[in-house]
């Protein structure tokens, strides 16, 4: 798949960066610390793979950079994208996309209107919705989807329309939270390939975390394990 820019595209692309990142978890009368003045950057296009056993912080991470992170943390250090510090900004106006295991699709919406749910306002104002949600269908091989209701879908359909809606919402970056770890090995593996595709094809800067070592081998791009400190 070639890199291109999709209609309505909101900003060139810039590296995720994080400088400096310690976070660490106060309980239990115990200080534990799960990154330690952490450094990392991102190119567009490139899918950083973060490896490590559960409960040692991977999900915790991705909160950090999404402006999701509990109360119950200690944090010191900054998110960047490219030269933007978006640390102290809310979530909807960081721009970060994110998968996760279960694939999240709105029950009460059709295939369409999931598609159409993200697209921001300033996209509509520029491109037809209709349009751009046919267009994310066949991407998907889901052609003549859009009125069907989410669970009369595969998982693996699913799956991919989570995947495009996600990409509809014009991210910045993409987070990556085991999101192939529900899927039989045989539909693991095609969807692995989709989700790399698309990431690489939209330039995305791209963080996958994941305790399966296929999945970072499939990633193709650095892998760091954890713990860290
Ligand atoms: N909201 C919270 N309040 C208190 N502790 C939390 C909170 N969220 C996570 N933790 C703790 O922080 C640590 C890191 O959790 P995290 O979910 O980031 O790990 P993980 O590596 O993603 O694990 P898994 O692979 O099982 O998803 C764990 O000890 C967890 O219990």
């Amino acid at each position: 798949m070639n890199t291109h820019q999709r209609p309505g595209a909101a900003q060139a692309p810039e590296p995720l960066i994080l400088k400096d990142l310690t976070l660490s978890l106060f309980r239990a009368g115990v200080n534990r610390t799960l990154f330690n003045k952490f450094d990392l950057e991102i190119q567009p296009g490139e899918i950083t793979t973060i490896m490590g056993p559960s409960g040692c912080g991977k999900s915790s991470l991705l909160s950090f950079i999404s402006g999701t992170l509990a109360k119950d943390f200690t944090v010191d250090g900054r998110v960047c994208l490219g030269q933007r510090d978006i640390t102290d900004s809310p979530p909807e106006q960081r721009h970060i996309g994110m998968l996760f295991q279960e694939d999240l699709l709105f029950p009460h919406l059709s295939v369409g209107e999931n598609l159409g749910f993200g697209i921001p306002a300033v996209v509509r104002q520029k491109t037809d919705r209709k349009m751009l949600i046919e267009q994310a269908l066949e991407e998907a091989g889901l052609s003549g989807f859009a009125d069907q209701d989410p669970a009369t879908l595969s998982g693996g359909q699913r799956a991919r329309v989570a995947v495009m809606r996600t990409l509809l919402s014009r991210p910045s970056a993409l987070l990556l939270d085991e999101p192939f770890s529900k899927l039989d090995s045989a539909l693991r593996e095609r969807f692995r390939t989709f989700v790399f595709d698309h990431a690489r094809a939209h330039n995305l800067p791209t963080l996958l975390v994941t305790h399966d070592p296929e999945d970072a081998r499939s990633a193709e791009g650095v892998i760091l394990n954890m713990p860290f400190v």
